[in-house]
């Protein structure tokens, strides 16, 4: 099983994840899109994605606006998974925009 991750490496990590906040415990980004069905069409690529890796966010969307925490549950925190996880979100992201 992934291990959570120290302190010290999630803020190694996040150095390169510029939009992402977090600690040990989780990691999240918030972003806006321009409208509800891209929302919706971002959520629906990151669930692709995930089901690939067995690996799922926790996503929240609130009209345009969705939030991404990723944390692996199974561990009890942020482990490689999430941070690899985090940069495919990134991906999604920057090609629906
Ligand atoms: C059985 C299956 O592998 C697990 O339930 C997976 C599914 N997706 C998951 N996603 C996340 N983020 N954490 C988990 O521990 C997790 N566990």
């Amino acid at each position: 099983m992934a291990e959570v991750l120290t302190a010290e490496a999630v803020r190694d990590r996040l150095a390169a994840l510029a939009d992402w906040t977090g600690d040990p415990a989780g990691i999240s980004r918030t972003v806006q899109l321009g409208s509800f069905p891209e929302a919706i069409a971002v959520v629906g690529r990151v669930a692709e994605v995930a089901e690939e890796r067995d690996h799922h966010p926790d996503i929240d969307i609130r009209w345009r606006t969705l939030t991404f925490r990723c944390t692996t549950h199974s561990a009890g925190g942020v482990t490689e998974r999430d941070i690899d996880l985090a940069r495919r979100i990134d991906e999604i992201v920057r090609s629906a925009r």
